[in-house]
């Protein structure tokens, strides 16, 4: 066992990627697990299945990687069969609450925790809130021929559980009766700890992305290693939870989803409930009869019949109502529903759900503001679109996808295309509103691009129309100062770290040739220097020499990136 764990760890000093490392540790905790079972009374009884790495940081899914026995050369993250590989809602649930590995007899429907003192958990915990309850994630287990399970605990240095390593096999002789997992868990839980920190660290692997389309038309290095999971999600008949700051792309994601499922073909509805009052929404969710309440003149369908044979996106699940919150349990658990003022009788709803939601659920559900058997029955997939800070290297290439776009739709022919300076400026900015402010901001910069421009020719924004736009985004609701100074700063320490020592402290005075050179492109020169309380200087005609001191600094920190370039000498010539 020494020998495989220093093996282990051998091995994974030597990768790159998650899925390297999670296939090396599956490999290994699947040899123990055979050895386990034929020196048991089960030998030649009993089949390991395969083993996966799932990781799930903040309770939505971030990576998955599965292994079958036997399968000696590293596979895709997702085999193409996919779909069934994925691991219950239960499970997962289980392993948080216990923090330790815990063995589940599918047949029986029990999980039993292997740290001593820890509560048996039977059929009662194992139906909480929308895991073996509904059937799925059991006959999930089941179709794939899992008997019994082992699911084990990643835990990070602080100790919080992100992920989890999941082994399966199958011994119908084993049914409710101890299986090896209890026998060989702790040396199993050994190789998850020794693997935890690669697993939790690596970055995925890069993907490439076939998926794009108008719906995900950018994939950075954060989406791409959503990909392979967002892929398997698309094509369940499960809930979806994707979860996300507002204006991140939602939505598309969902659409997205729809478009990749087996129900392409059907609707595709949208319900935001921001937009829909409280006392409407049963109506707007099941439909009514004509005279159903004050007002309803006619027949309404509702969305779940409009998004029948198809997808329906509920989004801002939050805002729905406690009365809505027990209509749409029932819905999702009967697949049925009445719609209101129909006498009796129920309509089977065959529809997919996704859910969107920019709040924090748990915290809603601990607020008694949202039911929790709706919480987990919701939260079957849950998936988190990363907000645009967090896939900055996304930002030119949403830019670009943008002003394309925003120009196709005036000029059916032509190009339009933002400078180099233009790109940076956007890529230094930061995002709160997310997709849709960087989407307000370059169409506002290509307006006034389109201004100066003599209607042929190909369409430049250039900085400057950048810089205007986001001058008009000083509105409430914009970053603080203080903080987009904390991201300048941290993107500036992460490249001095990344360069090993060549990057300067004093490159970091640029900012104030950034701030001058700013100003005074977009307020004109003396305006510039008056508002930043330096008006003395034009009138005493030093203000040329104080530019290019300034705008000086920032060429050096360009140079010194290997950008190049330097951005405001244009400032610098028409004062020659
Ligand atoms: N695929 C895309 N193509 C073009 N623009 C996009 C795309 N995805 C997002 N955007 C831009 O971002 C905006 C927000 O996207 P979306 O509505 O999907 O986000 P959301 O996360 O659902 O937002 P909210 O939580 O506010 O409902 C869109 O209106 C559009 O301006």
């Amino acid at each position: 066992m020494h020998e495989s764990l220093s093996a282990l760890v051998t091995g994974l000093r030597g990768v790159e990627h998650f899925e390297a490392a999670a296939t090396l540790t599956l490999r290994r905790m699947l040899e123990v697990a055979e050895e386990a079972v034929s020196s048991s009374l089960y030998a030649g009884r009993a089949r390991v299945l395969r083993g996966m790495v799932h990781l799930r940081p903040g309770d939505a899914y971030r990576r998955l990687v599965s292994l079958e026995r036997g399968a000696e050369r590293a596979q895709p993250a997702v085999p193409e069969e996919g779909a069934a590989l994925l691991t219950s809602a239960t499970a997962w649930r289980s392993v948080v609450r216990y923090r330790c590995a815990v063995s589940i007899d599918v047949n029986l429907g029990t999980l039993e925790p292997h740290a001593e003192g820890a509560e048996v958990e039977g059929d009662v915990a194992l139906s909480e809130g929308g895991g073996f309850s509904s059937n799925d994630s059991r006959q999930r287990f089941l179709g794939r021929q899992a008997s019994h399970v082992c699911v084990l605990p990643l835990r990070a240095p602080g100790g919080e559980v992100e992920g989890m390593i999941s082994l399966e096999a199958d011994c119908p002789a084993a049914v409710g009766r101890e299986f090896v997992w209890r026998e060989r868990g702790e040396a199993l839980q050994l190789f998850t700890d020794v693997a935890a920190p690669y697993l939790l660290a690596l970055p995925s692997r890069p993907v490439a992305a076939a998926e794009v389309d108008e719906f995900l038309p950018v994939v950075g290095a954060t989406m791409a290693g959503l990909l392979p999971i967002l892929r398997v999600f698309a094509q369940q008949e499960e809930t979806l939870l994707v979860s996300g700051a507002t204006g991140a792309g939602k939505s598309r994601l969902a659409r997205w989803c729809h478009e990749r499922s087996e129900r392409r073909r059907g609707a595709f509805e949208v319900l935001d409930l921001v937009t829909v009052p409280e006392e409407l929404q049963m109506a707007e969710l099941f439909g009514w009869k004509k005279g159903a309440f004050t007002g309803a003149m006619r027949d309404n369908v509702g969305s779940v019949a409009r998004a029948e044979g198809g997808t329906l996106f509920i989004d801002e699940i939050d805002k729905l109502s406690l009365k809505a919150q027990a209509g749409l349990l029932h819905l999702l658990e009967e697949r049925s529903y009445r719609p209101l003022g129909e006498g009796t009788g129920e309509k089977r709803a065959d529809v997919r759900f996704i859910i969107g939601t920019n709040a924090e659920l748990l915290g809603a559900v601990r607020a008694g503001r949202f039911r929790e058997d709706l919480y987990y029955r919701v939260n079957v997939l849950p998936i988190r679109m990363p907000p645009l800070d967090e896939r900055r290297d996304e930002i030119p290439l949403w830019a670009r996808y943008m002003v394309g776009r925003r120009h196709r739709e005036r000029v059916p022919s032509g190009l339009a295309r933002l400078t180099e300076g233009a790109e940076r400026l956007l890529s230094g900015s930061s995002w709160p509103g997310n997709l849709r402010q960087l989407d307000n901001i370059v169409r506002r910069a290509y307006t006034l691009a389109m201004v100066g421009h003599g209607g042929s020719g190909e369409v430049v924004m250039e900085e400057r129309h950048v810089a205007q736009a986001l001058s008009y985004e000083g509105a409430p609701g914009g970053r603080p100062l203080s903080e987009a100074l904390r991201v300048a700063a941290l993107a500036f320490v992460q490249e001095a770290q990344r360069r090993g020592g060549s990057l300067d402290l004093d490159l970091a005075d640029a900012f104030r040739g950034f701030v001058l050179g700013l100003a005074v492109r977009q307020l004109g020169r003396d305006e510039a220097f008056r508002a930043l309380g330096r008006e003395s200087l034009v009138r005493n005609r030093n203000h040329h020499k104080a530019l290019k001191r300034e705008v000086e600094k920032v060429d050096a920190l360009l140079k010194a990136l290997g950008e190049g370039g330097a951005p405001f000498a244009d400032l610098l010539a028409s004062e020659e």
